[in-house]
């Protein structure tokens, strides 16, 4: 592709564009970026990742994909600013939560539109996104889109509805993780080690966890069983989080990003 523009400049914006600059799956020539007035943002990140800003609108006029990633509140707004510029068939990839790729089509015209829900690991190529694609994509785009995001991480495809379901666990998921890593923190200097060693230890922990799920094959439970000596500390740990409704906490949690962004989509 010869010009991606990027409608929206912020964080999740960098956080693709480092990742397909650095995965080297897009120019950094090739990328455009907007916004609405942050003009210092646009220097910002012309300066670090040698991309273009856009000078005027009637520059999207050929472009070969917009992705719009702008806060929701703020999508309608911006696709109306857009909309007489763009060209009838330039495919949109959509980052925004919670609208709908039918929303997208009624402001911006019937065309090709992916809809992702990516994470902020897309920084380091090590995003988890989901995706859903209108009847407009063709195969060939799908292959395009999909080999776009598997560069950033790894990239499923799900029905469009369940996006929510993919944003309550994977699109805010680091958030989740990153509070559970403030509470080892905490807990582990409280029991006198220095705070640069819990968050190696944990960091290391976390990340040595994740890969055996990924390559042993094992189920969870199976994993967690190995690591829980009768009468031992694991199990001693465990009981106290079964006590304080651990499971519980995390299925409420999902339930509660899950329907937050069934309540935006309805909202935008
Ligand atoms: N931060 C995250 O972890 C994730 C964010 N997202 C989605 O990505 C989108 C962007 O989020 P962030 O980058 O975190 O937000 P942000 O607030 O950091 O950036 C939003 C950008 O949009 C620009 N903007 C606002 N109105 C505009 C308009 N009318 N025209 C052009 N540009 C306009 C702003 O100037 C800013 O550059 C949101 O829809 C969010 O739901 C999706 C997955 C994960
Ligand atoms: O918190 C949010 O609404 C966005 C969507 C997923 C991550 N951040």
């Amino acid at each position: 592709m010869q010009k991606i523009v990027f409608v929206g400049a912020g964080a999740m914006a960098e956080a693709i564009i480092q990742g397909w600059i650095e995965q080297e799956v897009i120019e950094a020539n090739n990328i455009y970026v907007t916004n609405r007035s942050n003009f210092e943002r646009l220097d910002y990140l012309s300066t670090k990742y040698n991309v273009e800003v856009l000078q005027n609108k009637d520059q999207l006029i050929d472009a070969d994909l917009i992705v719009l990633v702008v806060k929701p509140k703020d999508g309608k707004s911006a696709m109306k600013a857009i909309k007489p510029y763009i060209a009838e068939n330039t495919p949109i990839l959509t980052v925004m939560a919670g609208i709908a790729m039918d929303t997208v089509s009624d402001i911006l015209g019937k065309r090709s539109i992916a809809r992702v829900m990516p994470n902020t690991s897309a920084t380091i190529g090590m995003s988890a996104s989901g995706i859903a694609f209108n009847e407009y994509v063709t195969e060939k785009q799908k292959k395009q889109f999909m080999k776009m995001l598997d560069a950033i991480g790894i990239v499923i495809e799900v029905e469009e509805d369940k996006l929510h379901a993919v944003t309550a666990l994977s699109g805010s998921g680091p958030a989740y993780l990153y509070y559970m890593m403030e509470a080892f923190e905490k807990a582990g200097t409280e029991f006198g080690l220095p705070k640069e060693t819990v968050r190696k230890l944990m960091v290391q922990t976390i990340a040595g966890s994740a890969a055996m799920l990924d390559r042993v094959k094992e189920e969870p439970n199976e994993l967690r069983r190995k690591v829980t000596s009768p009468g031992g500390t694991t199990e001693a740990g465990i009981r106290a989080l079964e006590d304080h409704q651990f499971s519980e906490a995390i299925f409420e949690c999902i339930k509660s990003a899950e329907a937050r962004s069934r309540e935006l989509a309805k909202s935008e």
